[in-house]
Parts: C-alpha cells; sequence; structure tokens
C-alpha cells in the first residue's frame, strides 16, 4: 500500500479551492507504489493524482524534477506535469508535507510485458534522451557507481542473512564493477528507474511514463542498462522472452541511435544496474519489518540477474 498520510476531505477541498480544477466528486487512495502517498482524485472537471511526499523524496530536489516534467512535456513525452495553482505553485502542503496536484494520465503499468510493448518502452526511452539533449540543470546522481561501496560497507555482513556470502559476491562483483566502469560516455539528463511498473501503455504503445524521482545527471547508456535489468527479466530474475530485452534496445537505438562506444559498455553497465538495486533492496528488506505494510522487492531477483549478465556477455551484442 502507499498511503502513508491520511488527507482529509477538509484538506482536500482546501487544496483544490487554489486551482481552477473544478469542484471535488470524489478521492481514494491507491495501493500501488512504495514511496509516496497517492491518491487519485476527481472533480467536475477533470481526473488528478494527489502526491505527498514521503522519506525518500528531498524537497529541495522538487524543482529540478517538476521542471523535467514540464520540459518533457513541452516536447511531446508522454509525462505528468504537476499543475500550477492560480499563483503559479506547483508544489503545496498537505497535511504537513510536500505535495503536487499532478495531470492523470491514461494506461495501465504492465507486470508481463510484451516485446512490442518493450519496443514502444524503447523508443520512449530514446525519445526522452532526445528531449533532454537542451535541459540544462543537473542533479548528481546519489545511487550511482561511487555510491555503491559506501552502501555495501553499511549493508555489511548481514547481506549473508539473505543469501549464504553475499556480502563477499557482491564485493567482488563491484570490485569489476568499478574497475571497468566507463568515466568517457555521454551523459545526460536519465529516467534512472524505468521500470515495467513506471511506464502505462495502452495496447501495444506506451502512453506514459511516470515516477521520476530518481532523475539526475548520468551516463544515458547507464539508463538503458537500467531498463533492460528492469525488463529482460520476470519478478524472480529469470529471463523472460529474449524479444523483450532485444526490443528494448532496438526501440531506443531507432529512436535516439547507441554508439559502438556505449554499446560495448553495456555488459559492465547492466552489472553496475544489478548492484544499484540489489542494494537498495538489500538495504530495504533489512531495514523494513517483514509485517510492514509496505510490500519489500525481492534482492535476490537482482542476484540472479547480475549472474546472469555475468554468464551472457555477448547479450547485447
Ligand atoms: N500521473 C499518473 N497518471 C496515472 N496514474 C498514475 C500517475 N502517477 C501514478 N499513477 C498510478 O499510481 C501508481 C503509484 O505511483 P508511483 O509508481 O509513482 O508510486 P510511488 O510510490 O511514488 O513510486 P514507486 O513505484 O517507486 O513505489 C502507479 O502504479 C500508477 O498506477
Ligand atoms: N524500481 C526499484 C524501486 C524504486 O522505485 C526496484 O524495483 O527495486
Amino acid at each position: 500500500m502507499a498511503v502513508y498520510t491520511h488527507v482529509s476531505a477538509e484538506a482536500l477541498e482546501a487544496l483544490l479551492a487554489r486551482y481552477d480544477v473544478g469542484e471535488l466528486v470524489s478521492a481514494k487512495g491507491i495501493a500501488e507504489g512504495v514511496e509516496n502517498s497517492n491518491y487519485l482524485v476527481d472533480t467536475t472537471r477533470a481526473r488528478f493524482i494527489l502526491t505527498l511526499y514521503e522519506k525518500r523524496v528531498d524537497a529541495g530536489d522538487l524543482p529540478f524534477f517538476l521542471a523535467l516534467l514540464d520540459h518533457l512535456a513541452e516536447r511531446g513525452n508522454p509525462v505528468p506535469r504537476a499543475i500550477p495553482d492560480r499563483a503559479g505553485v506547483q508544489v503545496q502542503t498537505v497535511e504537513g508535507r510536500p505535495a503536487c496536484l499532478i495531470e492523470f494520465l491514461p494506461g495501465v503499468s504492465l507486470s508481463h510485458p510484451t516485446p512490442r510493448q518493450a519496443a514502444s518502452a524503447g523508443r520512449a526511452l530514446g525519445a526522452m534522451h532526445a528531449a533532454l539533449r537542451d535541459f540544462t540543470p543537473t542533479r548528481p546522481n546519489g545511487l550511482g557507481v561511487d555510491a555503491w561501496r559506501p552502501l555495501l560497507n553499511r549493508c555489511s555482513g548481514d547481506l549473508d542473512q539473505i543469501a549464504p556470502d553475499l556480502f563477499a559476491t557482491i564485493s567482488a562483483a563491484l570490485d569489476d564493477v568499478e574497475r571497468d566502469w566507463p568515466r568517457s560516455l555521454p551523459t545526460g539528463t536519465i529516467h534512472a528507474d524505468l521500470f515495467p511498473d513506471n511506464v502505462l501503455v495502452r495496447g501495444d504503445s506506451v502512453s506514459g511514463l511516470i515516477d521520476f524521482y530518481f532523475a539526475c545527471t548520468d551516463i544515458r547508456a547507464y539508463d538503458l542498462a537500467v531498463t533492460h535489468s528492469a525488463w529482460a527479466f520476470d519478478a524472480t530474475g529469470a529471463p523472460v522472452d529474449a524479444g523483450v530485452g532485444a526490443n528494448i534496445l532496438g526501440g531506443y537505438a531507432s529512436a535516439f541511435g547507441l554508439s559502438s562506444e556505449e554499446r560495448a559498455a553495456l555488459p559492465i553497465l547492466a552489472r553496475g544496474a544489478c548492484i544499484r538495486f540489489l542494494l537498495t533492496r538489500a538495504w530495504d528488506w533489512l531495514n523494513t519489518p517483514a509485517d510492514a505494510l509496505v510490500t519489500r522487492k525481492d534482492p535476490v531477483a537482482y542476484l540472479r540477474r547480475l549472474e546472469w549478465y555475468r554468464a551472457n556477455p555477448g547479450c547485447f551484442a
């Protein structure tokens, strides 16, 4: 579930009174998601998402994320904008939390993407990188390659509670990734978390890209590697239809292009992506009580992906 903060009807009506969006008809909490509190809000004029930012999103980063969404939407990318109130303000305070009223996008989020949907998602990622070529604000990647060793050390030997010898396995994998990490590939603004559940589709086509709260400035091909690692495997970490991963790459290359240097770096970038998601999932696993309302994501599914990329270095050729 992802409703950490309850929003009263009075608070919601007071919020909507600041906007030209009609009168409140109904509001209900959205169960999906783990980071923020999300409500589906219907007014007499339209449907919206109300997001209250919880623990992981730093309010100081919101201007970057909102400028990014405006920039992408202005260039025709299917991303939800935060609606400005009558005074032009996008970030409000609701029940003591920073909050935004956000455009509702049509479509459903995917749990088992098909190769055609993957091709559309790859194209959407490429189109997003193209539209961000002239986006000038920057934000360091707080979960980039330089953050993984400190995070590994914070998890420490507790990792072995998750799988035997996990600390030693990830330590050795990280030695390789740090040694071979590309330092001169093109960088730009990246989504950094384009999992199937952050993509909305109608039929075979992408209708929305959401959840930009890890967006940052980093290697563009790393975004492609993250996306491949998220789409080409099932929830247990077993590879799915090879057409899914191939079409993520093909769709991306057709929309933005992929240089031979970027393609050659994908195996190491993908192993880095596996370490990133394994470590953040492991941290949450070790620090979230098993009976908490939030569903913990399985770190071992990313160990399986890491092993698969090590065994299949030619998969991006
Ligand atoms: N702009 C939007 N338009 C339509 N549906 C949306 C929109 N934003 C969010 N949703 C719906 O709300 C659900 C939860 O949103 P989201 O994934 O952003 O949650 P979160 O808790 O912020 O992030 P996370 O996925 O990292 O847990 C999504 O799966 C999607 O169904
Ligand atoms: N997409 C991440 C969660 C952060 O939104 C994961 O699956 O581990």
